[in-house]
């Protein structure tokens, strides 16, 4: 493993950008680096699709963070500076076709062209054109705004993988197991969630390899003690969770209900748990 003053130095071409999400957008951006790239975060402290350092685990690049409150008084030139500075080795930058930096946003992928190649002539930045997906722009607004109305799927393919959230656990109400089902309970505050419902998942457990099948729950509990709540019922046995767990989602079953009987909610859940099973089962997952 390189330590990353050796990555830096090393470093000939970059990426840059918030990059929450690291969605296919993102992913265009990153085919054009080479072996040694490296993907610049500007970090503005809203990301919650891909929250701290869980941008790492779609790339195999070295990523290296920027706070915007650190850098947003940089003009163009000051900026550029910066990254001849961190990249001495610097030859490549790569930016999406609506890039814009320095103070106020003023500065554009064209003052990046006149700044950056004014001193490097046989450098190159390459501008990505506009990722779309079935004609519609691919952003990480957009994705969050469909994780908010329950549109996974149109989330995941913007995304290109299952938006999944990590959390510790916590401790329910303790009604589940007895009365209901047993679910994992969890807290995950960085993270977007999404719409109120419940949803077809894959759950991973600690730190298990596989994700199991597995219907989630979002949303105030209406029906019994009224908190907010984040829980996963695995489908394929009875497991034991320590301290963490991630949900994947996969397909958005149904709204939150308030049910008036345990007894309804119970039927409830045991027709959420057959889609569940029967749609995992067709995507062999
Ligand atoms: C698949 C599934 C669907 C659920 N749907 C609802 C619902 O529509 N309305 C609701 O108030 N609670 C719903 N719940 C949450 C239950 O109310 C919750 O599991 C129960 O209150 C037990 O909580 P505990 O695990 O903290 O003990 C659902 C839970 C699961 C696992
Ligand atoms: N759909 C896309 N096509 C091409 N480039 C993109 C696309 N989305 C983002 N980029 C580029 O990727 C980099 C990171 O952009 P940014 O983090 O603003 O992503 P975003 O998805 O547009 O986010 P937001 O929706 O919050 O504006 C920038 O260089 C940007 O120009």
């Amino acid at each position: 493993m390189l330590n990353t003053a050796t990555i830096l130095q090393n470093s000939t071409s970059v990426a840059i950008g918030g990059f929450d999400g690291m969605h296919i957008g993102h992913q265009e951006l990153f085919h054009h680096l080479d072996q040694n790239g490296v993907i610049v975060v500007i970090n503005t402290g809203y990301a919650n699709l891909t929250p701290s350092h869980f941008r790492q685990r779609h790339t195999d690049k070295h990523l290296h963070y920027y706070n915007l409150e650190d850098i947003r008084h940089l003009d163009g030139a000051g900026f550029v500076e910066l990254l001849k500075k961190d990249f001495p080795k610097l030859q490549k930058i790569v930016v999406g076709y609506d890039f814009h930096f320095g103070k106020d946003r003023r500065y554009s992928y064209e003052d990046l062209k006149e700044l950056f190649l004014k001193e490097n002539e046989d450098g190159e930045v390459v501008i990505v054109k506009e990722v779309k997906h079935h004609n519609d722009a691919v952003h990480s607004h957009k994705i969050r705004q469909k994780l908010a109305i329950g549109d996974i799927k149109g989330a995941n393919e913007f995304l290109g993988y299952n938006y999944t959230i990590c959390g510790k656990k916590i401790t329910g109400q303790g009604i589940g197991a007895k009365e209901l089902v047993a679910t994992i309970n969890l807290e995950a505050k960085e993270f977007l969630v999404p719409k109120e419902g419940v949803y077809v998942t894959t759950t991973r457990i600690d730190d298990e390899e596989h994700f199991h099948p597995s219907v989630s729950f979002i949303g105030h509990r209406v029906s019994t003690d009224g908190s907010f709540a984040i829980e996963s019922h695995i489908l394929d046995g009875k497991v034991v969770c320590e301290e963490k767990a991630e949900i994947s989602f996969i397909a958005y079953i149904r709204e939150n209900k308030k049910f008036e009987s345990m007894d309804e909610l119970r039927d409830a859940i045991k027709k959420d748990i057959a889609v569940a099973n029967r749609e995992l089962q067709r995507l062999e997952l």
